[in-house]
């Protein structure tokens, strides 16, 4: 079930015409669906309801409160990568003790924080990390929870920027050198060993890596059994991939079917860090052309979003499908069009090719955008990030308002005379 559809040939957001939204709130605008961010993490929790398990929403896909609230409600926890996303957490309502901390350039002040707060467990990525936190710890009188980022070295077969858990990458310890670390972590006395993390990378559309991997991670948590340590959990990260365009990613309830059989017996907990698989299809980036300019070799749609609003096409070359709200005929028929922004880069586009019956001041979607669009946003060439609104059936609420060029400047400071 799709919580974007046309009615009346008019895209709506669940029960609200996106022509409204951008009547009401202007473009460019991030405009998510409540019920899909609801079913999403059902999907996760409903799938794995017969084995303990801690669903980690990774807050980096999108982080606006709001969107962080509405998965709070529902009991999740949260995967987060800095001290800033922990602070979000909190202020969403989100339960610390059901916090992991991930991310492999933790500063002490940001430990020092999640330890105060009594986060569920830090993901550890190398030995010296390990000593600072423990150093962190016992300046606290506190004993700090950890597991390991283990780097299994599995091929997560998707784009090379977003793969991780190759022993080339830099993410996590080396499963060859695990053991010995985890002896190490045993030892050191502000640290209680609970688990085993991995994350082998994003947007992954088939399950054999997950499964690959966690074979392997099992066979470490019977080697640290031998050697006295036990294992309360075993976090197998994110990275279930969506559908962009032609994609067939595997369900949650896939996944589970074919964990679950495999996790019969043992007593450790599970946990998930899914990040895109819960934001990506809930929402979409609403955004206006501006201008169409056409010429005997290429046509543009000079759109309102750019690459500052949405990098991922000009990150990865991600292709990102592109529909028009209304479906009804322009006078300037169909063609065919780069979508670009007006950004002085020439990688600054959304699509290209793309086959549209358009004119300017129509409005555009760019749908799967709800994971890594905002949050990836910046303010290049000075312009204000959008506004992102939430949809609830029949009502929206602006949850982000547009930013103002206040807001840019502000902390800025000329030089004194
Ligand atoms: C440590 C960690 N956990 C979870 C995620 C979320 O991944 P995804 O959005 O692919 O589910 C990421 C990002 O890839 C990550 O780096
Ligand atoms: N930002 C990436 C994914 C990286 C995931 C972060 N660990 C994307 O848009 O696909």
């Amino acid at each position: 079930m799709d919580f974007f559809n046309y009615t009346n040939q008019t895209l709506h957001a669940e029960d609200v015409a996106l022509s409204e939204i951008a009547n009401q709130y202007g473009t460019p605008c991030y405009v998510y669906s409540r019920a899909t961010l609801e079913r999403h993490y059902k999907a996760y929790a409903d799938a794995f309801a017969s084995h303990p398990t801690l669903i980690c929403y990774a807050v980096k896909a999108c982080s606006n409160i709001a969107i962080l609230n509405v998965l709070a409600r529902l009991g999740s926890g949260f995967d987060i990568v800095s001290v800033g996303e922990l602070e979000r957490v909190l202020k969403a309502g989100g339960d610390p003790s059901k916090v992991m901390f991930s991310g492999l350039g933790k500063q002490a002040v940001e430990m020092r924080r999640a330890l105060e707060v009594g986060i569920h467990c830090f993901n550890v990525e190398s030995e010296a990390e390990l000593y600072r936190l423990d150093q962190v710890a016992g300046e606290m009188g506190k004993i700090a929870p950890v597991s390991l980022r283990v780097n299994p070295d599995v091929d997560a077969k998707t784009h090379p920027y977003i793969s991780t858990g190759l022993k080339e990458n830099k993410f996590g310890i080396d499963i060859q050198d695990a053991v010995r670390i985890y002896k190490i972590a045993h030892e050191l006395p502000n640290l209680n060993v609970m688990g085993v993390d991995c994350h082998i990378g994003s947007q992954l559309t088939e399950l054999k890596p997950f499964l690959d991997t966690f074979d392997r991670l099992i066979g470490l948590v019977d080697e640290l059994s031998a050697e006295g340590i036990k294992i309360k959990h075993l976090d197998l990260g994110g990275g279930l991939g969506v559908r962009y365009r032609d994609e067939v990613p595997p369900e949650p309830a896939e996944y589970a079917k074919l964990l679950l059989d495999k996790v019969k017996g043992m007593d450790f907990q599970l946990a998930f860090e899914p990040g895109r698989s819960i934001a990506a299809n809930a929402g979409v980036l609403l955004t206006q052309v501006e201008f169409l300019k056409c010429t005997p070799h290429k046509n543009f749609a000079i759109i309102d979003g750019a690459m500052n609003d949405l990098i991922r096409p000009s990150l990865y070359g991600a292709w990102m499908n592109i529909v028009p709200v209304s479906l009804l005929p322009t006078p300037e028929g169909k063609r065919s069009y780069d979508l670009v922004g007006p950004i002085c880069e020439t990688g600054d586009f959304l699509g290209k090719d793309r086959e549209l019956d358009i004119q300017a001041g129509d409005l555009l979607v760019v749908r799967s955008a709800g994971a890594y669009g905002f949050t990836m946003a910046s303010n290049y060439n000075s312009r204000n990030r959008a506004a992102e609104v939430m949809v609830d059936g029949d009502t929206t609420h602006l949850i982000r308002a547009r930013e103002t060029i206040e807001h840019q400047i502000a902390g800025e400071q000329v030089l004194p005379d």
